[in-house]
């Protein structure tokens, strides 16, 4: 696993953090101009992978592709508050020795995405051609396009709302309940080889909001394996699968984070394109409209697409392309102004 070290954060709380360390997947050559790529809640740093284990982004980046490696550097970053390599609940508190575990502080999108730039800074990236994320991704993207307009040259913001609407607090309030409610989960102190049914439950809550009836319906068409139905057991499946590699502290501090993102106010300086897709129910593209509507260089388009939510990390050939244009666009006018 490949880290960097930033130093202590002051995070928004006033809270201070110590010996923060991120970690990150670089792609690429690195002088080629760099693209951040912010993962989604669950995600992590493998955007590309290997050949062996490709990420999550693998169809999107890559030689040729829409972000095209023989054009661009990719780096991503495991958030701040995750598990999968980052400072988050699972590291060691410099003050205690101890696992910061549920004494982890409670963290904003805004600190998630100040923590990256100094990340970046210290690896010598002092410019970004593009930073791109979709979900809670797309929440650091806007955060990102907002408070540093001047480090980046276009921001792609993908299934996502200038603040996370009711909709999507309310089921992370199920599930947030959910996990806090389990006998098992002793305040944030469970045993780390637990495996909270109450995080399985708020997967599955989860799972639900990031597909569509369509999806399900199609997928599923009321089949039944034994006495149960097979989307019973695919959501079953789905609760295991995650509680099997993520923390449940850190899906918290996560959950908590996008509830207070909130950058409806801002007008963003940066070229922005924004895609919404359809059936998405937390992040509707009626309430990224309006707010685009009124973004001086903001382009928005809407997929469509069953997958609903989970858009963003399916169906390439329907949306990568608008990606790629966008690159382009700002490639050109980077050529052009230096002419
Ligand atoms: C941006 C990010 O960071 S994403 C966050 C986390 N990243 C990931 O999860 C990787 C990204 N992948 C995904 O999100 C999804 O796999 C997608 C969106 C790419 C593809 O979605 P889908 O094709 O619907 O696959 P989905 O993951 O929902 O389900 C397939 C799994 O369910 C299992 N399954 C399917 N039907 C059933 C059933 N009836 N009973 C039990 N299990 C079932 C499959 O065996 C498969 O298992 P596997 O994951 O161990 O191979
Ligand atoms: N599939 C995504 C959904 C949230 O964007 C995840 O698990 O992170």
């Amino acid at each position: 696993m490949t880290t960097v070290s930033i130093g202590q954060l002051k995070l928004e709380s006033g809270q201070l953090l110590r010996e923060v360390e991120l970690a990150y997947e670089r792609v690429g050559d690195s002088s080629a101009p760099a693209i951040l790529v912010c993962h989604a809640l669950t995600g992590d740093q493998y955007a590309v992978g290997t050949a062996d284990q490709p990420g999550w982004w693998a169809g999107l980046i890559g030689p040729g592709k829409a972000v095209d490696t023989g054009q661009f550097q990719a780096i991503t970053f495991n958030v701040l508050g995750g598990c999968n390599g980052s400072t988050g609940p699972l590291s060691i508190n410099p003050e205690t020795g101890e696992p910061y575990r549920a004494s982890f502080p409670e963290l904003t999108i805004r600190d998630m995405v100040r923590a990256e730039r100094k990340a970046l800074e210290a690896l010598g990236i002092n410019h970004l051609a593009a930073v791109i994320g979709g979900s809670l991704g797309g929440m650091k993207t806007l955060e990102w396009a907002k408070l540093y307009p001047e480090f980046l040259d276009t921001a792609i913001a993908l299934a996502v709302t200038p603040y996370y609407g009711d909709y999507g607090v309310a089921f992370n309030h199920i599930g947030i309940q959910a996990i806090e409610n389990d006998p098992e989960f002793q305040s944030g102190n469970y045993h780390p080889e637990t495996r909270l049914k109450g995080f399985e439950i708020a997967r599955m809550a989860g799972m639900v909001t990031y597909r569509s009836s369509q999806l399900f319906n199609g997928r599923f068409g009321r089949s039944r394996c034994g006495e149960e139905f097979e989307v019973q057991s695919y959501l079953d499946y789905q609760g295991r699968k995650l509680a099997g590699r993520f923390d449940p502290n850190s899906y918290l501090i996560l959950l908590k984070a996008m509830n207070t993102h909130d950058v409806e106010e801002a007008e963003l300086a940066a070229e922005l394109l924004s895609i919404s897709y359809s059936h998405d129910l937390l992040y509707p593209g009626e309430l990224m409209i309006p707010w685009v509507e009124n973004q001086p260089n903001a382009k928005w388009e809407k997929i469509e697409t069953d997958f609903g939510h989970d858009g963003f990390l399916v169906e390439f050939e329907k949306w990568a392309h608008h990606v790629q244009a966008q690159l382009q666009k700002t490639v050109n006018a980077k050529s052009h102004v230096l002419a």
